[in-house]
Formats: C-alpha cells, sequence, structure tokens
C-alpha cells in the first residue's frame, strides 16, 4: 500500500500500534494511530500520563520501532516495520527537544550544537551553531558547559541544537517540564519563534493546556488512541 502523503503533509500515519511485554502478556501501548499532520502547522498533544504521547512521538521521530502500520515523515514514507525505512527516517530532517535537554556533558555548548551539525556533514557547523545559539540568546554562553548552564540555558541550547540542522518538523517532548513557570514561557516562546524561522512542522507534547492552545491542533490521547482532534 502506498503511503506516500500530498506535499502538504508533513506527517502521515497510519493503523500504527505499539505492543510491548511479553508474549505471554502482551501490553498494547498504541492501538491504531491515524492521523495527517500538515506542514508547517503547529499541534499539540495532550492527555494522561501512561496514554502514550512519548510512545507515539518516538516513532514519528523515528527513535524507535512501532509493532505495526505505516509512517510517512518529511517525505520519507517507511513501513513501521522496516530497518531501512527507519534508518531513512532517522536521517530525515527531524529535530528533537526532551524534557531532560539530553546534553552531552563533556562538550561546551558551542560542540554540543555543532558536533551534530558536523556529523551530519555541513560544511560550516561551527560558524552555524554560534549563529543559532546567538538567536537563542546564548552568544555570551558558547564555551560553557552543560554543568555550568541554568535548567532554563540548557534548554536553549538543545533548542538551538535542534533547529540547527533546519529541521521540516521538530518534535518537543514536554520542553519545559523541568523549568519554572516564568522560564518555561520564554522557553515557549523561543521554540515557536525558531518554528516560524525555520518554517519547522511543531509537534509538542505538554500537560500545559496554556500552551497547547497556542498551537494550531490539538490532538488528546487516551488509552493508546487519540480520541478528539480539535483546532484550537
Ligand atoms: N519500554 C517499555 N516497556 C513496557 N512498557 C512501556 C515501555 N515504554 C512505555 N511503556 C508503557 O507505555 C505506556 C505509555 O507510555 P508513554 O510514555 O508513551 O505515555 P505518556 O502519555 O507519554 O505518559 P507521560 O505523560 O507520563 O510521559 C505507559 O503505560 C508505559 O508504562
Amino acid at each position: 500500500m502506498s503511503i506516500e502523503p500530498a506535499a502538504d503533509i508533513a506527517i502521515r500515519a497510519r493503523n500504527v500500534t505499539l505492543t510491548l511485554g511479553t508474549r505471554e502478556a502482551p501490553t498494547e501501548i498504541l492501538k491504531g494511530i491515524d492521523v495527517d499532520i500538515a506542514r508547517g502547522s503547529s499541534v499539540a498533544i495532550l492527555g494522561p500520563s501512561g496514554s502514550g504521547k512519548s510512545s507515539l512521538m518516538a516513532i514519528l521521530s523515528g527513535l524507535e520501532r512501532a509493532s505495526g502500520g505505516t509512517v510517512s515523515v518529511a517525505g520519507v514514507a517507511y513501513d513501521s516495520l522496516d530497518e531501512d525505512g527507519l534508518a531513512l527516517a532517522r536521517r530525515g530532517r527531524v529535530g528533537i527537544v526532551l524534557q531532560a535537554f539530553h546534553l552531552l556533558p563533556t562538550m561546551t555548548a558551542l560542540e554540543n550544537v555543532a558536533v551534530p551539525l558536523e556529523l551530519a556533514g555541513a560544511p560550516d557547523a561551527f560558524a552555524r551553531a554560534q549563529a543559532e545559539l546567538e538567536a537563542v540568546g546564548l552568544g555570551h554562553r558558547l564555551t560553557h558547559y552543560p554543568v555550568q548552564l541554568s535548567g532554563g540555558e540548557q534548554q536553549r541550547v538543545a533548542i538551538a541544537r535542534a533547529v540547527a540542522g533546519r529541521p521540516d518538523i521538530l518534535f518537543a517532548d514536554e520542553p519545559t517540564g523541568n523549568l519554572d513557570g516564568t522560564t518555561s514561557g520564554a522557553i515557549v516562546e523561543l521554540l515557536f519563534d525558531r518554528q516560524r524561522a525555520a518554517g519547522a512542522t511543531l509537534l509538542i507534547i505538554t500537560h500545559d493546556p496554556a500552551l497547547a492552545q497556542r498551537c494550531d491542533r490539538v490532538l488528546t490521547m487516551r488509552d493508546g488512541l487519540i480520541v478528539s482532534d480539535d483546532a484550537a
């Protein structure tokens, strides 16, 4: 079955399932997700703890393999059971921001942004990384190590790293979960700002209704399914 989506669709999922646990005692985490995400849109995923939000994002961002179904991300259509497809998705044009920042502790802020660019073959990796860090207000923290940065500053580095590769799609899993209220607000503004600058599609998991209202569309998950789909 071809799932090649129209050019205005950034993400297409069809009957995506995830089953974990043992053969004797399988647990259905995702029970058949169907969704199309429009290119350039911002979409929030809400839902109670354990409803499958992070699992869905892990599959759509290429970090995890689905048990069944098909996915097309950033123009790469693949069968989610197919290793080659997964490798393609990983090389695809996606950026990821996670709650726990996930910076490499032995690298400076500049290196954390530049090294992935270099590994991706960008010729001007350090210059681009510096420009991205300046864009997130960290031009004065280039040589600082993560341990020397505040939580908000670390998340800014993570956002700079995610957008530096000029992704078609930006995934954010509770990007403000480890930050205080004031810092959260600033990080959210920054994320939307960088999304617009990159012209990227933004998929964001949040427990914050105010943040969800900032998005074009809100999906709510419950028990492994999308149970509501609203324009915000
Ligand atoms: N590797 C795993 N093995 C077994 N169960 C898992 C595994 N990863 C996740 N789960 C289970 O899958 C369910 C969905 O988890 P997931 O992290 O996707 O939910 P979530 O909606 O993102 O929750 P939260 O808001 O708490 O982050 C949970 O019940 C979780 O315990």
